[in-house]
């Protein structure tokens, strides 16, 4: 008779194997569970495109990793104090340089070669590699390639709640489609009108200053440049007068430029929902949120009713804002509510920050530098006469912008030593190789900083030396084109560079023409280097413990 077996038998016999398999069904059909989650399935395409990018970018220099948080410690130090690591990373690693953060590999590229093809979308590649030659070309040849047009995701998903898809965001066709609405509203012909709104809010600061030249204390003229600022951009782009206009728009425009870059460069804080019940500043930027939304509501939903009921007179040819123009135009009956509103947004925020800080940082150098605000002081004076003299206060005109070609210079210096913007972020949307030989996998994130472009000895020699002539044009002839980026360059470039550069123009001038800055006794930057120091990288730079300056009026005829 057949030995039955019994259950001791059946778990000493089998149990080994029964375990592995069970073991290996449960894993199975864990694997099988989340690659069928679009979640789980999402994470595993992620970490492998990943790890793509880091293996594909081994070869390239850059700071050490350590275990799971790579060099995301490097890098935020390097955003902390960019003036003090900037130059050595630079040293250290070269013109190009790999981050690995938690979740992607970013590469920092500074080379006006490499700058060119990323902003230009022109890549100089081996078209036999590619098995497709140029006609008339042996080896290499100028390709158009879009692969690093987009701006990068976590730049995108952190600024979106505040501008909505304007075109600092929008990327390909619908990036095309409103640059071609909203370029014709900036023309230069618009902004010469512009102009007389330039020299009337400037003048009144200047007036609104006399009080600090009288008690002669220190004071941050930061928030005064804030304000002019956000009143002129309110009233050239909404067309709301002073009153009308919020005045504590700029203080909302620097809180979303931080809420932004907070949240871009915390991978953590990019879940919408781990923000919202996790982090200590959403309360902020749910009304930061609302803010920039009550800014244009109201204007935006007044002057739409305005223009489609056809009766209200279009304001004069003179002074009309940009609004008006935009509503106006063909291209614009193309957008909705919402584009419109997004691009308002974009304008008023792009243009606010990045102007108002420069002004401070502008001012403060002419504080360190007093030959140079001296010589400022002279031309001014020989476009408008010195203080006291006849028509010494008349209004500032287009054609006297034209005059002021060191005042042009000095500003493009600034410009050049901090840049106001102090990283720009796209993202590779195919593999590319940049011409200095440096390979691009998808998905990576290219940061250009345009400061360490600004500070190659090769372009620029004696690069920390404020030297406003080196933009004199016998001096600019064979530079780079790429080597000089405050507004970006190419089809993605600043739309209000124009603006800004009449602006600011507009703004020193009139100042120059009645004061002259003089840094504090005690506490502030002496050399640029010591300002250099201070200036914290933000969605735009500005100075430590604000820009602290005295003011003391010209004597007449000085
Ligand atoms: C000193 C002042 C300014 C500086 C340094 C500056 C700099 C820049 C830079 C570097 C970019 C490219 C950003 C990127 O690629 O990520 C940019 C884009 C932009 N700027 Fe400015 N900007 C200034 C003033 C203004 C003003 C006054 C306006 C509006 C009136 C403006 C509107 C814009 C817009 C709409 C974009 C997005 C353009 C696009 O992607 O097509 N900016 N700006």
């Amino acid at each position: 008779m057949p030995q039955s077996c019994t259950a001791q038998d059946i778990s000493s016999s089998s149990s080994p194997s029964m375990a592995a398999l069970t073991t290996l069904a449960l894993l199975a059909g864990c694997l099988a569970l989340l690659l069928l989650a679009p979640w789980a399935r999402r994470l595993v395409r992620h970490l492998l495109r990943v790890g793509r990018q880091v293996y594909l970018t081994l070869d390239v220099p850059g700071p050490a990793c350590l275990p799971l948080l790579g060099t995301l410690p490097a890098f935020l130090r390097f955003w902390e104090d960019m003036e003090g690591t900037l130059l050595d990373l630079v040293a250290e690693y070269g013109p190009t340089v790999r981050f690995r953060m938690v979740d992607r590999v970013a590469l920092l590229v500074m080379h006006p070669d490499d700058v060119q093809a990323v902003i230009t979308y022109l890549f100089l590649f081996s078209c036999t590699a590619f098995g497709y030659t140029a006609p008339g070309c042996a080896r290499q040849a100028v390709c158009t390639h879009p692969a690093l047009v987009n701006k990068a995701d976590q730049l995108v998903r952190s600024l979106r709640p505040f501008t909505g898809d304007g075109l600092l965001l929008l990327n390909g066709r619908e990036h095309r489609a409103h640059r071609k609405a909203i370029s014709p509203s900036l023309h230069f012909d618009i902004l010469r009108d512009f102009v007389a709104v330039f020299d009337k809010n400037s003048r009144a600061l200047a007036e609104r200053l006399g009080k600090h030249a009288d008690d002669g204390r220190v004071f941050d003229v930061h928030r005064e440049f804030g304000k002019l600022t956000s009143t002129t951009l309110q009233e050239t782009v909404l067309s709301l007068s002073e009153d009308q206009g919020e005045g504590k728009a700029g203080d909302v425009f620097n809180v979303v430029g931080d809420l932004a870059l907070y949240r871009g460069m915390r991978p953590w804080w990019q879940n919408d929902t781990v923000f919202r019940l996790l982090s200590p500043h959403y309360e902020q930027h749910k009304r930061a949120e609302e803010d920039m939304d009550t800014l244009v509501l109201r204007v935006l939903a007044a002057r739409r009713a305005q223009v489609s009921r056809g009766g209200a007179p279009a304001p004069p040819r003179r002074r009309m804002a940009f609004l008006d123009h935009v509503l106006r135009s063909e291209e614009a009956h193309a957008m909705s509510e919402a584009e419109l509103r997004a691009e308002l947004k974009t304008l008023l925020f792009a243009g606010s920050a990045t102007s108002m800080d420069f002004l401070s940082y502008l001012t403060v150098v002419l504080t360190i530098l007093p030959d140079v605000q001296a010589r400022l002081q002279q031309e001014v004076d020989g476009v408008f006469g010195a203080p006291g003299s006849p028509g010494a206060d008349r209004p500032l005109l287009p054609e006297d912008l034209v005059h002021l070609d060191f005042l042009e210079r000095v500003v493009k210096e600034a410009l050049r030593l901090a840049p106001p913007v102090p990283m720009l972020f796209r993202q590779a949307s195919s593999d590319v190789t940049l011409p200095r030989g440096v390979f691009v996998p998808e998905g990576t994130v290219v940061i250009l900083v345009p400061a360490g472009t600004h500070r190659m000895p090769s372009v620029f020699p004696e690069p920390l030396r404020f030297d406003p002539d080196r933009f004199l044009p016998e001096r600019s002839q064979g530079r780079h084109p790429y080597s000089f980026l405050p507004f970006s360059a190419g089809p993605r470039n600043c739309v209000g560079f124009r603006y800004a550069l009449m602006f600011v123009k507009t703004a020193v001038a009139n100042l120059m023409r009645s004061y002259t800055f003089v840094p504090p006794p005690s506490g502030a930057p002496r050399t640029l280097q010591e300002l250099h120091r201070r200036m914290q990288p933000g969605a735009t730079m500005t100075i430590k413990g604000g820009a602290l300056v005295r003011l003391a009026r010209r004597a007449p005829g000085s």
